[in-house]
């Protein structure tokens, strides 16, 4: 849910609710101090997806799809690969012009210069930098596009620098970053703006631990400053840790929306999964023999899952040809990716 966000005015912090800020504001008779987001901007939506049509030639990819992230808020998007998370991204990017539906960021509609640049910051899935310049000239590039004057971009830079831990290399060429760097950059651009909406695609894709928490960290303060954010992430654990909304995208729209711990379990009850590990892909025969017992294949036939409430019984009708195929079993609760591939259906 929306975060309990504040204005900061003159260095206190004063409650968003418009009502009570505007009494707050007369009693302590401040100013708000430039630059701070108003009461009206934090409860505005950031981003309002209604009735959404869109897709690429003939082929239609989303489907009446309806999106709303509050301000201050963090949704995820998550669903099988080709689902149209992305799609949905450049859609709220205004990369995409929809064929029908209502796309407005913070009110109003993106894709025009001034809603593309002030309204939207967007960390794409490939680092969209300037691999012949450092880290330093790409996010001065950056800020010359989006803040006015020297000192502001100068102090802005510094401080998105020092919050991604980028300091010791802001003169490293981009293009000789792994890649866990570049993301790093990469978001430092999204973050440069103070963007009403950031949309975030796959930010920890191939990141170590210390760059996830420090991206994790980094969107969090965006989101209590008032920022909504669109991520879009395969990683359960960062989603587990950012997200304060879930939006699982199938056949083209959201199938189903929520905190993940409550869409995990109102999607699968207490049931649990049961996997078959396998070196190489089992024979014609016993991959016909585990189906009849209802699991289903994934990756290439190597593991097979079931789903159920007694996992254990159903192990035990399969012992003899997981043995004979030098297999393993496993036993464990639904995580937040098995949403993903549980056609948003409730509890088996
Ligand atoms: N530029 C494009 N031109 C044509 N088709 C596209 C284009 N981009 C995506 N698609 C198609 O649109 C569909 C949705 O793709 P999209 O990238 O939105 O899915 P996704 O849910 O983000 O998938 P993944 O998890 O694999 O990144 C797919 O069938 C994809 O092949």
């Amino acid at each position: 849910m929306p975060v309990e966000a504040t204005v900061d005015v003159a260095g206190r912090s004063a409650p968003v609710d418009e009502k009570r800020w505007t009494s707050w504001w007369r009693v302590t008779g401040s100013r708000i101090r430039t630059g701070v987001a108003s009461a009206e901007q934090v409860t505005q939506d950031a981003l309002v997806l209604q009735d959404v049509v869109a897709g690429y030639g003939r082929s239609t990819v989303l489907q009446d799809l309806n999106l709303r992230v509050s301000a201050g808020e963090v949704v995820a998007l998550v669903g099988r690969n080709g689902a149209g998370k992305s799609t949905t991204a450049q859609v709220a990017c205004g990369l995409l012009n929809p064929r029908s539906g209502t796309v407005l960021v913070a009110g109003r509609a993106p894709g025009t210069r001034r809603g593309r640049f002030r309204d939207v910051g967007h960390c794409p899935q490939d680092c969209a930098l300037f691999p012949a310049l450092t880290i330093h000239e790409n996010l001065s590039v950056f800020a010359s596009l989006q803040l006015g004057d020297r000192q502001s971009r100068a102090r802005r830079i510094d401080r998105l620098l020092s919050d991604l831990d980028l300091f010791e290399r802001a003169d490293q060429i981009v293009g000789s970053l792994s890649g866990g760097w570049k993301k790093r950059v990469n978001l430092a651009v999204a973050l440069m703006g103070d963007a009403r909406l950031l949309v975030l695609d796959e930010p920890t894709e191939a990141v170590d631990e210390d760059t996830r928490l420090l991206i994790g960290d980094a969107v969090r303060n965006a989101a209590s400053d008032g920022t909504g954010c669109l991520l879009v992430s395969h990683d359960d654990r960062f989603v587990d840790r950012v997200a304060d909304r879930i939006a699982l995208i199938e056949d083209g729209c959201v199938a189903l929306e929520g905190c993940g711990k409550d869409l995990v379990s109102q999607t699968f009850g207490s049931s649990q999964f049961l996997e078959l590990r396998f070196d190489a892909p089992v024979g014609w025969e016993d991959a016909g023999r585990l189906r009849d017992v209802a699991f289903a294949p994934a990756d290439n036939g190597t593991c097979w899952r079931f789903v159920g409430c007694d996992p254990i019984a159903q192990a035990r009708l399969v012992e003899r040809l997981v043995e004979r195929n030098a297999g393993s079993m496993t036993v464990r609760r639904p995580v937040l990716s098995d949403l993903a591939k549980s056609d948003g259906r409730a509890s088996p």
